[in-house]
């Protein structure tokens, strides 16, 4: 399955513990975040991911449009509702489309841990037929063109 991973900086270490707790899980499938959050989880696990900009800069939008192509699986925000973000309309948007198209999205621990077992038992597997439907698999996305010019929207992008 095709997992995203996003938190806010007063959610991050929460976000970071909890893939280092179901690392295992996570290893067998393909992951993607925003900026900052792929990058902090990558330092502290062994998980390979998939890193859009930096949500402020856009990555919030990237992963929507991922979702707008039926190409996410499941979305873990660890969203932080005491903090005025900069980018708001695109927290919005990004949960908006999550349900526009009947994507599983946790914003805290405990629907996460909810999830994620789910996701362990198989209950996701339904998303395999959306994936089998569609020509193009997200998950061969290369972070360079294969013309070895430099991606534009590929790798960390920090703030
Ligand atoms: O701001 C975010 C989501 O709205 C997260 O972005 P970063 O992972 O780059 O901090």
């Amino acid at each position: 399955m095709n997992v995203a991973f996003v938190a806010h900086d007063r959610k991050k270490e929460e976000l970071v513990n909890f893939t280092i707790a179901y690392e295992k899980l996570f290893q067998g499938h393909h992951l993607y975040a925003t900026g900052t959050t792929g990058k902090k989880i990558m330092e502290a696990t062994s998980l390979s991911i998939f890193c859009f900009m930096s949500g402020p800069l856009g990555g919030d939008q990237q992963l929507g449009a991922m979702i707008a192509q039926n190409e996410l699986d499941l979305l873990i925000f660890f969203r932080d509702p005491l903090v005025a973000q900069p980018h708001e309309p695109d927290i919005n948007a990004l949960l908006r489309i999550c349900d526009v198209y009947g994507i599983p999205v946790a914003t805290n621990m405990a629907t996460a841990e909810l999830l994620v077992r789910a996701l362990q038992r198989g209950d996701f597997n339904w998303r395999e037929i959306v994936h089998n439907n569609r020509p193009i698999k997200l998950h061969n996305r290369k972070t360079k063109p294969a013309d070895g010019s430099a991606a534009p929207n590929a790798g960390v992008n920090m703030q």
